[in-house]
C-alpha cells in the first residue's frame, strides 16, 4: 500500500496553537451555507452553535454515554451550579449515536468504541468548536484500559499514542493511499495533570505510553476472544516488547484523538484507568463495584484541573454517584 506522509502532520500546528483557535484544515467548509453535523442532530442553520458553545473551554470525551452523562452531573456539582443535576439534558437527543451535556464550560460527549466511532465524533466536534468560534479549548479522553506491568486502577496519563507497533503515528486511508498523521500530545498539560494526581489521595498516576489498537481481543493479544491465532507465549513476548517500548497500557482512541487535536491546534490529553494487568490476564474479573470506582478516577482527576484553571476552591468532594455503564 503506498505511503503518504502528510506535510500537515508537524509544523503548522505551532503557528495554530498561537492563537488557540480551533483550525478546520478544510478549505471547502466556510463555504458551505449549511453545515450538518448529522451524528450529533445539529447543524448551523438550525442551531446557533455560538450562542450554544461559544463559552466552551474544557471538552471531555469517554466511550460509554452512562459514564459521560454522571461525568457531566459530577462537573455541575464540582462547578458548584445553580440548579439541579439531574436536569442537565443530552444536546444530541435527537440522535442516539453519541451523547453530549453542557455545564458551564465543560463539555462532556461519549464516543462509543474504537478509532472509526471517535473519528466520526471529532471531526464533528472539531467542526462544532469552529463554527461556534470557541477559542482556548482543551480536550480530554478519560476512559479505561489494560495496564501493562500496573497494579490495576492506575491512572495512566499518556505520554506517546503508539500503535500497534509502537510507532507515535496515526495512519488514515484516503482517496486509496495512508496518509500518516503524527499523535504529539501536549507534555506540558499531562506533567500538570500529574501534578494535580498528587493533590488527591488514593489516585495513583503515571506518565508513560499508552498503545492504541483496532481491536480489545486478538488486537490486544488476548487469548479470550472468539479467534486467536498466537500461542500464550507469543502473546507474553509481544506485551514484553511493549512495556520495553514504553508502553504501560493499552486502549482502542488515543492514536486519531491526538492526530487529529494536534492537527487542527487543540491542547489534547489522554487519561485512561487501567482495569487490569494484561501481564497477569486477560479476562476482565474485577467486581462491578470495585471497576466503578476505577473508571472514576481519570473524572476526578480532570475535574480537578478544570477546578483549578478555573480558580474555584478545591475541596474533598465524593466521586461521581450516578451508575455508570462500563
Ligand atoms: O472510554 P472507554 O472506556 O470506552 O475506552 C476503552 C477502549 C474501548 O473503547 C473500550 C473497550 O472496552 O474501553
Ligand atoms: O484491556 C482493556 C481494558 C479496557 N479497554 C481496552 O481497550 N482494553
Amino acid at each position: 500500500m503506498p505511503l503518504k506522509l502528510l506535510k500537515s502532520t508537524g509544523n503548522e500546528h505551532n503557528e495554530y496553537t498561537k492563537d488557540q483557535e480551533v483550525h478546520v484544515m478544510n478549505p471547502y467548509l466556510d463555504s458551505m451555507e449549511e453545515d450538518i453535523l448529522y451524528h450529533f442532530s445539529l447543524s448551523t442553520r438550525t442551531h446557533n452553535l455560538p450562542k450554544m458553545f461559544g463559552d466552551t473551554k474544557f471538552v471531555c470525551v469517554g466511550g460509554s454515554a452512562s459514564r459521560m452523562k454522571a461525568f457531566a452531573e459530577f462537573m455541575h456539582q464540582e462547578l458548584g451550579l445553580s440548579g439541579n443535576a439531574g436536569d442537565i439534558q443530552d444536546i444530541c437527543a435527537g440522535t442516539d449515536r453519541y451523547c453530549m451535556y453542557k455545564v458551564g464550560p465543560v463539555l462532556s460527549i461519549s464516543h462509543g468504541m474504537g478509532v472509526p466511532s471517535i473519528s466520526i465524533m471529532l471531526h464533528e466536534l472539531i467542526k462544532l468548536l469552529h463554527h461556534a468560534r470557541c477559542r482556548d479549548v482543551i480536550l480530554f479522553r478519560i476512559g479505561t484500559s489494560g495496564g501493562i506491568g500496573l497494579p490495576p486502577g492506575t491512572v495512566v496519563i499518556t505520554d506517546k499514542a503508539v500503535d500497534s507497533f509502537f510507532q507515535p503515528q496515526f495512519e488514515q486511508v484516503v482517496l486509496g493511499q495512508v496518509i500518516v498523521r503524527s499523535t504529539e500530545l501536549d507534555k506540558g498539560l499531562a506533567q500538570e495533570l500529574l501534578r494535580c494526581s498528587g493533590e488527591l489521595p488514593a489516585l495513583p498516576a503515571i506518565i508513560s505510553n499508552t498503545m492504541c489498537t483496532f481491536d480489545f481481543y486478538e488486537g490486544q493479544g488476548r487469548l479470550d476472544g472468539a479467534l486467536c491465532s498466537f500461542s500464550p507465549e507469543e502473546k507474553l513476548e509481544y506485551l514484553h516488547k511493549a512495556h520495553k517500548a514504553g508502553v504501560r497500557n493499552i486502549e482502542m482512541e488515543s492514536t486519531v484523538f491526538a492526530a487529529m487535536c494536534h492537527i487542527c491546534g487543540l491542547r489534547a490529553a489522554v487519561v485512561c484507568v487501567t482495569l487490569l494487568d494484561r501481564f497477569e490476564g486477560d479476562q476482565i474479573s474485577t467486581p462491578h463495584d470495585v471497576l466503578l470506582e476505577y473508571q472514576q478516577r481519570p473524572q476526578c482527576l480532570v475535574s480537578h484541573f478544570i477546578k483549578k484553571r478555573l480558580g474555584l476552591p478545591i475541596m474533598p468532594t465524593p466521586p461521581p454517584q450516578t451508575s455508570q455503564g462500563m
